[in-house]
This record gives C-alpha cells, structure tokens and sequence, in this order.
C-alpha cells in the first residue's frame, strides 16, 4: 500500500497545448520551453498554477519512424537522487531547469526514450519538482497499435516497447497518477491510480481525427466518473502539414464528470482551478468509492 496521500488543496492547473512541433528538436525544446515560462505566469483571474502539462511527444514529430532518431536517454532510476544536470538527456535538462526557473511542478509531456541497459526504446514522461528535481517517469504501458481500415493505421509496437510500471507522483497539494494518451483507455489504470489515493490523473496525449471526436471526451469523462478523481489529457495542437494530425482540445474534468477547461484545436494555454471540495462532495454524495463489493467481485483484487 502506497504512503498516505497528501491532503488535497486547491490549485491551478495549465495544460500547453503546443504547437509548430518539427523536425528541429532544437526548435522543439526551445519553444516548449518559451510556452512553460509564458503558462507559469498564469492568467489575471486566476491564481498563478502550480502544475504545468506538455503534450505526448513533444520533442519530436509523432510516428514510429521518428522514435529512433529522437530517442534520448535519460538513465533515471524512480527513488535515486538524480542529477538533472549531467543528464544525457536534452530534453530533461530543458525541463529541470525551467521547472525550477519558474517554481512550478512540470509534467514534461513525453519524450522517445533509449535505454541504454536494455537497448529498448520507450515513450516516457518525466515530471519535475519547482525545485527541478526529476521526481517521477511513466513509460507508456499500453502501446498505440490500431488499424481502421481507411481511417488510420499507427504502430508504436514497430520501434517502442511498453512500460512496466505504474506510476504517480506526489505534490504539497495532491497525488497525481500519471498515464500516456493510448493508456486512457485502460480502465484498471486509472482505477488503481485512484484506489492508490490520487486525487487526478494526467495523460500527455496525442488523439487523432479518427477516435478524437468519438472518444476522446468520453474517456476522461468515463475515467473521471467512475474513479471520482480530476482527469486530464493534454494533446498538441493541431498541425494539417505534419505527418499525424492531433485532435487538439486539451481537457480537464472534474470528479463529476463536468469539462471545466477545453481548449480548440490551435495551440493554446488553458488553466483550470481543481477545486477539492468537488472531490470531497462527490464522493460523499454518491459513495461509490466506499461501496464496493470485492466479496462479490473475488477476482479483483482489493488494494
Ligand atoms: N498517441 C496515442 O496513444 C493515440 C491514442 C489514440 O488516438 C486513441 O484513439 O486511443
């Protein structure tokens, strides 16, 4: 059983959902970088956000070919002091140090990952402290392989290998589970993350024109519901000249099922104020969370 969560507070969240992502990772990082420092100014009506979001692969164009090209290592080890400075990785040097430049927690999106231990390539989200200390890492476990004929044929399984491992992170104002676009529609992760004591859950996404209008509200609406938690996923903008067209409209949803932030399609910051109170009301309203039957359910495990 993971520690005690810490006591839920209310803060703001900003989702980047980031455009002109091309072939240049320079480019990339440069820009990503640019939208973090102008998303942690905030916005006038609200308080200024703790959590920052980037998008599913936001170093590098999105498809299997490029992962290989782009890979980096990033060597960290969940539970090891880490020194974000010597990283080999770019991309966690940019993100460590703009974390701690602006004082916000970051959930740096995702990067293609190699690991030199394994030779393996993965898609991996990394997430820093205000401090810029590399705190948490999710590898996407459930890969993107999907076929409708005549709509869109992806197979990350081509040059990725899934994650092994579930994973949250904790904060000074809740616990966050993390997943990767595709992971969204594997129900027992966000349920486990929930019964583990998140009080949210973030997936860095990348839907397509395809299951984005079908699905992609639907699914964080679904997970939200049935876990009375917040759910999040942040997409890039949408890019008609790139190779895969994302379906835009970065999402927040709070335990009620309710969309409180949407963005279109262009790239955009959008901020939304977690409120626990409707985490708190919704669960005593409709006590699901206490209601389970596992003596019915025996092959579901209680944790
Ligand atoms: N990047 C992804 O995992 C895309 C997932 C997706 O579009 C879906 O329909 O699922």
């Amino acid at each position: 059983m993971a520690l005690r969560p810490p006591s839920f507070k209310p803060f703001t969240l900003a989702l980047i959902q980031l455009g002109n992502v091309g072939p240049s990772k320079s480019e990339n990082l440069k820009h990503a970088r640019e939208m973090i420092i102008k998303a942690a100014r905030g916005e006038t009506s609200k308080p200024k956000p703790s959590l920052i979001v980037l998008p599913e692969c936001f170093n590098s164009p999105y498809g299997h070919v490029h992962f290989p090209v782009y890979a980096e290592t990033i060597g960290f080890t969940p539970g090891k002091l880490y020194d974000t400075t010597n990283s080999p990785s770019e991309s966690v040097k940019m993100l460590s140090a703009v974390a701690k430049e602006t004082g916000t927690w970051l959930i740096g999106g995702s990067i293609p990952e190699r690991d030199t231990t394994d030779d393996k390539l993965y898609n991996t989200c990394t997430v820093y402290s205000p401090g810029g200390d590399l705190i948490a890492m999710h590898r996407k476990v459930h890969l993107f392989d999907i076929d409708i004929p005549g709509k869109i044929k992806f197979k990350e399984s081509e040059t990725l290998t899934g994650g092994t491992s579930l994973n949250f992170f904790d904060t000074d104002f809740c616990r966050i589970g993390l997943g990767i676009c595709y992971d969204i529609r594997f129900p027992e992760m966000a349920m486990i993350a929930a019964r583990k004591g998140c009080h949210a859950i973030i997936y860095p996404s990348a839907f397509n024109l395809t299951t984005g209008p079908l699905h992609w509200e639907l699914l964080q609406r679904g997970r939200a519901v049935d876990n009375q938690i917040f759910v999040s996923m942040c997409s890039p903008a949408r890019d008609l000249t790139a190779g895969y067209h994302a379906w835009g409209h970065s999402m927040v949803v709070d335990p009620m099922g309710l969309v409180i932030a949407e963005a279109a399609e262009d790239e955009a910051i959008i901020f939304a104020e977690i409120n626990p109170e409707v985490f708190e009301s919704g669960r005593a309203g409709i006590p699901v969370t206490t209601q389970r039957r596992f003596d019915v359910y025996t092959e579901v495990k209680e944790v």
